[in-house]
């Protein structure tokens, strides 16, 4: 595995004018109904964080309103009995203010994260049930993008913004309704700024998005380059690439930096144009209020209070177009996230987990017929390959590099549906059997073996986690592995680092039989390790082999002598066609390809048998 063709037709490079089937205009719509199904089950916060927005939205309005009274009713007059209430009023009113902002940015956020846990978990658990296909066409580091800066932008759209839009919108018709109460014609002058404003915000923000979709292209294609080297970096290291791939770093890098400075420059301009256009004015309703107070048409009170009006009136503007900008980025963060959860390729099995299972234990025999398969369009991997596998045999599948073994194994353990011809466990076709009766049957111990960052304990016990103690130490026993687990630092309960760094691959073979051996399946697929490993290892794997085997169905895809010599059959591949089937004598007297591939990986035999 790993080997298909990366980076191309990936769930997320998709451009066209449909997303799910749907005309662009509809998108949203659909995206917004989604994600209210994660906001359902909390109704009860939602309706309490809009209560108190709705409720509480008149209480900024409120403050200049008070200051004006209190200066034109109350200083002026020399009222100041008067001025203390009104004082005490403005108090709470500020007081109520804060706490209704307390509130509703805590329920918003609590809102958020609820939801987002609930979609990270759908995510992660439809990530688990993606086939084999899927990773080969998606980079690792696009998908951890997906599931960590996509569902951050969510984040920020459902914590912050549903209910602070709500608000700034209710709070700014209250500023314009109370401004027009005081004075209308005040107003008009504030308002005759409106539309170089607005005009200014749909023109640069239009500009700040398309940079923003840049950065997050450009996060997306940096944490793939970092993962990738990261993993990699013993081979970057080995062959001295460090400065290549500093170069190749750097222009990911670079884009990165200047698709940022892109947007930091529209920000520059913006948020300075927007003070401008605010004391501009405040600018007009001074000039404005300074002819009519010479006319006495006008109280100070009202110039005092429109001049707060103005900082409050652009204020929930300002949020309203940041909001704006958040939403059309969650909106394209939830695109992707849910183009992710619909990918159904390989999925036919869902809710197959009540179904019957028409197989539960393996009695007959294991058939492929005329099966041809292509990883990729018609570039066939294996080719009308037939065989069968009575119950309790042991087969070993041998033959040169990319002949397609561990395509046969694939195939076998359904990570791949193959194109044309049928293959049988106990006369049922593959495609009926359940995934989840299908993976029990059949235990696989790939080449490279994989362990997570845990104990060897939890490791071992990985495909079992119920399983006792004694008996995990037994299976290691019969394995051979406890001798060398013991000697390890705090034995079982030893740390394994990342994919089982400070491990041996000798020992992380044994750790993967063990694992097998635990899962006690009924047909065993083995592809032997090619990486060599010491003499004494060797002895310890290959009766580890055997014991593993033993009662048991098996496919083992040979590298060794001593595993295929074992085998009741021998399967020679070639160029995904069989070519020979046999046991090791009867092959070795054919002299054909398996006689030839026998002596160049046993070249000494040359000589003892005198070929
Ligand atoms: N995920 C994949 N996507 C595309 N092509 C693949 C994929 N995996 C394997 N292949 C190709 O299929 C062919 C058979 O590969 P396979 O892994 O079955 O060979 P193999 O006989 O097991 O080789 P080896 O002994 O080196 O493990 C090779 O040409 C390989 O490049």
């Amino acid at each position: 595995m790993g080997k298909g063709p990366r980076g191309q037709g990936g769930f997320t490079t998709q451009q066209d004018d449909t997303l799910h089937g749907r005309k662009k205009g509809s998108v949203d719509s659909y995206i917004v109904s989604r994600l209210l199904q994660y906001i359902k089950p909390l109704k009860g916060l939602v309706a309490t964080a809009i209560i108190i927005t709705v409720g509480g939205s008149f209480l900024g309005p409120l403050r200049p309103y008070l200051t004006k009274v209190a200066i034109d009713d109350h200083i002026s007059k020399g009222d100041l009995q008067g001025l203390g209430a009104i004082s005490l009023i403005l108090g709470a009113v500020i007081l109520l203010d804060g706490i209704k902002q307390y509130a509703a940015t805590w329920l918003a956020q609590v809102i958020g994260q609820k939801a987002v846990f609930n979609i990270r978990m759908d995510v992660f658990r439809h990530l688990q049930k993606l086939p084999a296909r899927f990773y080969d066409r998606n980079p690792i580091g696009r998908l951890i993008t997906r599931t960590t800066n996509d569902i951050e932008s969510l984040n920020e759209l459902l914590s912050s913004g549903i209910v602070t839009i709500l608000g700034d919108t209710l709070q700014l018709v209250f500023i314009v309704g109370i401004m027009v109460w005081i004075d209308w014609q005040l107003t008009l002058v504030v308002l005759a700024i409106l539309p170089l404003m607005l005009y200014a915000t749909v023109f640069f923000k239009s500009r700040v998005r398309i940079a923003f979709q840049d950065v997050r292209t450009h996060v997306a294609r940096l944490n793939t380059f970092f993962q990738e080297h990261i993993t990699g970096m013993a081979i970057v290291q080995l062959f001295n690439r460090q400065e290549r791939e500093s170069e190749a770093y750097a222009a990911i890098n670079r884009d990165h930096r200047d698709a940022n400075i892109r947007t930091v420059f529209y920000f520059s301009i913006y948020y300075p144009l927007i003070e401008t256009l605010s004391a501009v004015a405040a600018g007009l309703v001074i000039w404005y209020s300074g002819v009519r107070l010479l006319k006495a048409d006008l109280t100070i009170g009202i110039v005092i209070s429109f001049v707060q009006y103005i900082s409050l009136f652009f204020r929930p503007l300002q949020h309203l177009s940041d909001k704006f900008n958040t939403m059309q980025t969650a909106i394209a963060s939830s695109d992707r996230i849910f183009r992710l959860l619909d990918e159904k390729e390989g999925l036919e099995d869902e809710g197959e987990k009540d179904a019957a299972s028409p197989l539960d234990t393996f009695t007959g025999s294991i058939e492929f017929k005329n099966v041809w398969f292509a990883y990729e369009h018609e570039n066939w991997v294996l080719r009308d390959v037939s065989f069968s596998i009575r119950h309790g045999e042991k087969i070993a599948i041998v033959g040169a590099t990319g002949s397609g073994k561990t395509t046969i194994i694939n195939i076998l353990s359904r990570l791949y549906p193959y194109q044309q011809g049928e293959v049988l466990v106990d006369g049922i076709r593959l495609e009926e059997i359940p995934q989840q009766s299908l993976r029990s049957l059949v235990g696989v111990v790939m080449q490279d073996v994989f362990l997570f960052s845990g104990t060897i304990q939890e490791n071992l016990a990985f495909g079992n986690p119920s399983v006792p103690f004694e008996t995990l130490r037994q299976a290691a026993e019969t394995v051979g592995a406890d001798r060398f687990i013991r000697k390890l630092p705090g034995g079982y309960s030893y740390r394994v680092l990342e994919n089982g760094t400070g491990l041996s691959t000798g020992q992380k073979q044994l750790i993967a039989f063990v694992r097998a051996l635990l899962y006690n399946p009924e047909i065993l697929v083995l592809d032997e390790a090619t990486s060599s490993v010491d003499t004494e290892t060797e002895g310890l794997i290959d009766r580890a082999t055997e014991r593993l085997m033993k009662d048991r169905t098996s496919i083992i895809i040979a590298h060794r002598l001593s595993s295929v010599q074992k085998a009741d059959r021998i399967i020679v591949l070639h160029k995904g066609v069989i070519r020979e089937t046999g046991s090791h004598q009867e092959l070795l007297k054919e002299r054909g390809l398996y006689h030839k591939l026998y002596l160049l990986q046993h070249p000494e035999t040359l000589t003892a048998e005198g070929a």
